[in-house]
């Protein structure tokens, strides 16, 4: 069993854990982009996309739910993020750890996310029960606690699915001389779905929103570090568009601080291609 990192903020750590038994992946050949510029201009837009997929979700709440809608996680939100985050990642986990880890993450994620300046983090649910129509709002459209949305809503619907998407670029190789911070760049992780709503096209809905939302910010590209052992995860990611990235001979890129066992790919995604824009 891993330790579980106490203490520890929710986003700056991918954790890309696989529960599944390792075996070996055929990851096509790495690829380099060919430039880390060429800013895009495009639009945010909610995403649809995979809504056919959510019908099959909708059958388990036949009389509450239209489908399965892709937003800002809000305050009322944190113990569903974190039950989504815990059971998925640690499902081994039972009372009285894996509470004490969900009172962690909860923590973590209420009193963290402070943010370099300039830099921005967004935790994305996807959310059944409930429709963007029918949502009744307290607060105001600023207010903003760690990564959460400040906003407060009765119809809050059930958490299936959470990610988190930034820019603060921690896990991305610094430039220049100064080892300045990369910008342009979102970064994603904590992906995670409940085990019980896989296989409805959660995760790509996740992900399509996340590219949107990093275009709004205007980012260029979008990367993520997955967990090599991770088949499920990589398949998803490359179906996404996203390119598994050599990264140079001896160089030291930063990787999430998970277990030491533990080795990533990291992928990226240019947003300015129309595959970028079909997908959305
Ligand atoms: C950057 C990171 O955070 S990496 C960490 C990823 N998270 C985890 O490993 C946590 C545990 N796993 C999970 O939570 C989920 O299995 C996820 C997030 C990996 C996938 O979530 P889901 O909602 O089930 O994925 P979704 O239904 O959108 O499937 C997307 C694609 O992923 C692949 N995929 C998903 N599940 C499987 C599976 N069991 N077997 C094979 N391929 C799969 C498929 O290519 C699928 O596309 P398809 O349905 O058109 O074939």
């Amino acid at each position: 069993m891993r330790s579980i990192p106490l203490g520890t903020s929710l986003s700056p750590t991918p954790l890309n854990t696989s529960k599944l038994s390792p075996f070996n992946i055929n990851l096509k050949k790495p690829t380099t982009f060919p430039s880390w510029v060429s800013p895009p201009s495009h639009e945010f837009s909610l995403s649809h996309s995979g809504l056919c997929r959510a019908s099959q979700v909708v059958d388990l709440f036949p009389t509450v739910s239209p489908g399965i809608i892709v937003r800002e996680a809000r305050l009322e939100d944190c113990w569903e993020v974190a039950e989504t985050h815990c059971s998925s990642f640690f499902p081994e986990y039972s009372f009285p750890l894996d509470f004490v880890l969900r009172m962690d993450r909860l923590v973590a994620m209420l009193a963290g996310f402070t943010l370099p300046n300039g830099c921005k983090r967004t935790c994305l649910v996807a959310v059944i029960g409930s429709s963007l129509g029918e949502t009744f709002l307290f607060g105001s459209e600023d207010f903003k606690v760690g990564g959460f949305d400040g906003k407060f809503s009765l119809n809050k619907g059930y958490v299936a699915g959470i990610l988190t998407v930034d820019t603060v670029a921690d896990f991305l190789p610094r430039k220049g001389p100064l080892r300045q911070r990369r910008t342009g760049i979102a970064y994603i992780s904590n992906v995670a779905v409940r085990e019980k709503f896989r296989r409805k096209g959660i995760a790509k809905q996740l992900v399509s929103k996340a590219e949107a939302q990093a275009r709004s910010w205007g980012c260029r590209a979008i990367a993520l570090h997955c967990d090599l052992k991770n088949p499920v995860a990589t398949k998803l990611y490359q179906g996404q568009g996203f390119k598994c990235i050599k990264v140079p001979e001896g160089a030291n890129w930063p990787q999430p601080k998970t277990s030491p066992d533990i080795n990533f790919n990291f992928m990226m995604k240019l947003l300015n291609n129309s595959a970028a824009t079909k997908s959305n």
